[in-house]
């Protein structure tokens, strides 16, 4: 689904990338880990059109995407970002913020389904209250719902555990493991939280100072050499 190629990114002068290239298939999670700091935000942020990569190639279900193509042509074209720190719109209720993945539908799919309500059961009973009011957890479960509205290809997902407590961080891993098991999405997810990753991940991804240091499959991936990777 997400193949990239040499992709470089740079704030300024200063370049955060260098040559990073790996893919993400469909009905599979790859996790992009590494310390602070390597650039892992800066390449979802590449990747959904939040920010320009400088140079390499990025091709989504077979089309390859322009270097200028806006973020929210990108979310048309499939691609779901759950930012890290969320972005839920505190005044916003609820159901309103679900609402704006409107924005990538066309009229007639205008819809919430009914089971991104049984995925995440609290924002059923939690529609009419305003985004602010949620609890951390509950705030990471609405965006990535609103991801889900969207109904993405490819789901890109920064740190969904950073802040929240247990019972929501086991919640949000059984709703990746299904999404990936229903087979119509890629994800990819940047993770700091090892044993949630490890547990989820299919393939392997680790950035140092903006340098893919290792791309591989579970099988060829063990505990020890990924957490050699990710160490300080
Ligand atoms: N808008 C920006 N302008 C300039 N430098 C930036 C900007 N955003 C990030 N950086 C720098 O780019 C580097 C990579 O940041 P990035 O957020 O992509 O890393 P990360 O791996 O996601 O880290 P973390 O786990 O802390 O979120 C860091 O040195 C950061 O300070």
């Amino acid at each position: 689904m997400l193949q990239i190629d040499n992709l470089t990114l740079h704030y300024g002068h200063s370049q955060i990338l260098h040559d990073v290239s790996l893919s993400a298939r469909t009905g599979a999670v790859t996790c992009l880990m590494g310390t602070n700091g390597v650039g892992k935000t800066s390449l979802l942020k590449a990747i959904s059109g939040t920010h320009p990569r400088s140079g390499g190639d990025i091709v989504l279900d077979g089309h390859p995407v322009a270097r200028t193509v806006p973020a929210h042509a990108l979310a048309r074209m499939g691609v779901g970002y759950v930012p890290q720190g969320r972005d839920v719109f505190p005044l916003m209720t609820v159901r309103e913020n679900l609402e704006t993945g409107y924005a990538c539908l066309d009229r007639s799919e205008r819809h919430v389904p009914d089971e991104i309500f049984e995925l995440f059961p609290v924002l059923a009973e939690m529609k009419t209250r305003r985004g602010g009011d949620l609890s951390g957890g509950q705030q990471q479960q609405l965006a990535i719902a609103r991801a889900l509205v969207t109904k993405p290809k490819l789901l890109l997902l920064d740190e969904p555990t950073e802040g929240i407590q247990p019972n929501i961080i086991k919640q949000i891993g059984e709703v990746i493991s299904y999404l990936r098991d229903r087979g119509d999405m890629a994800i990819l997810l940047v993770e700091q939280f090892f044993d949630f990753a490890y547990e989820l991940g299919d393939h392997f991804v680790t950035l140092t100072r903006g340098t893919v240091t290792h791309n591989a499959p579970r099988a060829e991936t063990s505990r020890a050499a990924l957490l050699e990777h990710v160490s300080v």
